[in-house]
């Protein structure tokens, strides 16, 4: 097998995809041979609150694998990767594998109330010292707090140790094993608010802190590891699982992000932003997360994250919710019939704000709206949105850059990528070449290379062959006169925003 095939399975928090991928062992190239998606349902039960069906998960990722399974000969899968949306929890039963509650998912506010409780018991630097993390609903612990409290039982059976919880790799682990390997990698547990990024461990003191008995908490191991195998009677055969990883994680991986200063940006659903710190845990000054990169041995990898929650999803509300376009795809074109976007400002915190403000309470605005704007200056601003958010938590970076690192370029992935116009934009912002891969799915290319790792056919340090197309910024004062322009009234709608939220009664 001088070509093994690796899949990827992708679950994101819109769609999962299973990507199969041959692996030339001599050349180092490696080719996608068969991709498979399936979007599937979102729930807003509540305002603030945003539900998936784990077995609607489970089903439409299943139905993914087997049709690449089939697409090629089988022998020739040599191992599999999960990589997935992260922070979003699960619980269910061992006997039935049945979930005690829909998963509730890492855009989800519904414990925003919690987690200023636990900053009035004065816990933020506790938790930050021990996970990394800021006190935020996003992260998993206080959903885990929230079911554990609401559904009826789920206490007491957490308490006899009926139940498993976890990120959505650790569901997807259990179904595809038949109920066998309850396990995660150090990334998703990164992402959890109970897991100690310097010891690798479940951190004893805020499991007793929240009452969160240790058996429902899965195994934590490198990202690249032996998991276990798929069920016969699930899959059809049994396929090694090597490669465990968290999304944001798995594109810095696949995007040969290994050494300290390397970035990337990821502009899915929401925006990651993941610089490579090394094997050396680094604490933002600028209030960015500390997190576990890829593993693949017994030295831990780290990388300072600032997370948007409204990328890509600021489309798909002017698509679902407003209705100004038919597919996220038509937004360029839109945009494009305006030169500016007419002095709007569009802040999308539909979900409070992220990295670097860190503010729950926070609902979208627009400003500066006259008789004059229309729909293009409306999609003009979303994507001027995008890319501003992005621009903060560069920011934010190069600030917390070591004495001697530099930033040079941004390489960047994800589904809105697509978009020229944004990526234009982006680079007159941040004045960096952006570089995009011709595999837009440096994704799924993390979690493969990491199953080729793990099950030993190759080396993690080894690069697969990427061609990059580079996006340069344009340097012209008038261009440089617009982009000041436009990151000093965003800095006004921000404030604005934040102001608005704090006298906000109802
Ligand atoms: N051409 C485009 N311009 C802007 N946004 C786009 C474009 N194509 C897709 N998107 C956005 O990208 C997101 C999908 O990207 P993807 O990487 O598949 O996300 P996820 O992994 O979060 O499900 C959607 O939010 C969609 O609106
Ligand atoms: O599903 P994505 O690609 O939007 O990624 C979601 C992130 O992992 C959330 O932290």
């Amino acid at each position: 097998m001088a070509t093994p095939h690796f899949i990827a399975l992708d679950q994101g928090t819109t769609s999962s995809r299973a990507l199969r991928f041959a692996y030339d062992t001599q050349s180092q190239q490696v080719q996608l041979l068969a991709q498979q998606q399936q979007e599937f349902n979102q729930s807003f039960p509540q305002s603030g609150w945003v539900e998936h069906d784990p077995l609607e998960i489970w089903s439409s990722q299943l139905a993914c694998l087997c049709q690449v399974l089939s697409s090629h000969q089988a022998e020739k899968v040599a191992a599999i990767g999960i990589t997935n949306q992260r922070e979003t929890l699960v619980v269910w039963d061992r006997a039935t594998s049945q979930p005690i509650y829909p998963a509730i998912v890492w855009q989800d506010r519904r414990t925003s109330p919690w987690c200023q409780q636990q900053r009035e018991l004065g816990l933020e630097d506790l938790v930050r010292a021990k996970t990394g993390l800021v006190l935020d609903p996003y992260f998993s612990a206080s959903k885990l707090v929230w079911i554990l409290a609401h559904v009826p039982n789920a206490r007491a059976a957490a308490n006899r140790g009926d139940l498993a919880c976890g990120t959505i790799d650790s569901w997807l682990l259990w179904m595809l094993t038949g109920g066998k390997v309850h396990a995660t990698d150090v990334t998703n547990a990164s992402r959890t608010m109970l897991f100690n990024i310097h010891t690798g461990e479940w951190d004893q003191d805020l499991l007793k802190q929240w009452q969160i008995p240790a058996s429902l908490l899965p195994q934590v191991q490198y990202s690249a590891a032996h998991y276990g195998t798929t069920a016969t009677s699930v899959v059809g055969q049994e396929i090694p699982i090597c490669g465990v990883v968290g999304d944001q994680q798995s594109a810095l991986f696949g995007q040969h992000c290994l050494a300290p200063g390397d970035v990337k940006n990821t502009y899915g659903t929401g925006c990651f932003m993941l610089l490579h710190t090394g094997p050396q845990a680094r604490y933002s000054k600028h209030h960015l997360l500390t997190t576990r990169a890829a593993q693949w041995d017994a030295q831990p990898q780290f990388a300072l994250e600032g997370s948007v929650f409204m990328g890509g999803a600021v489309v798909q509300w002017l698509r679902d919710g407003l209705g100004i376009i038919k597919a996220s795809g038509d937004i360029e074109k839109l945009a494009n019939a305006v030169s500016d976007s007419g002095g709007v400002v569009l802040v999308p915190a539909f979900a409070g704000l992220g990295a670097p403000y860190w503010d729950a309470e926070a609902r979208g605005a627009v400003y500066g709206l006259t008789r004059g704007t229309t729909n293009a200056h409306l999609a003009r601003a979303a994507l001027d949105a995008i890319a501003l958010q992005c621009v903060d938590l560069m920011q934010a970076m190069q600030a917390d850059l070591a004495e001697g690192e530099t930033i040079s370029a941004l390489r960047v992935d994800g589904g809105a990528t697509h978009n020229h116009l944004l990526m234009q934009l982006q680079a007159d912002l941040l004045q960096l070449p952006v570089l995009r891969p011709t595999i837009s799915e440096t994704t799924a290319l993390g979690a493969a290379s990491l199953a080729a790792v793990g099950s030993g056919w190759r080396a993690a340090a080894t690069p697969w062959q990427l061609t990059m197309e580079t996006v340069t910024p344009r340097q012209d004062p008038q261009r440089q006169q617009e982009m000041a322009t436009l990151r000093a009234r965003w800095s006004r709608a921000i404030a604005a925003t934040q102001a608005f939220s704090q006298t906000a009664t109802g």
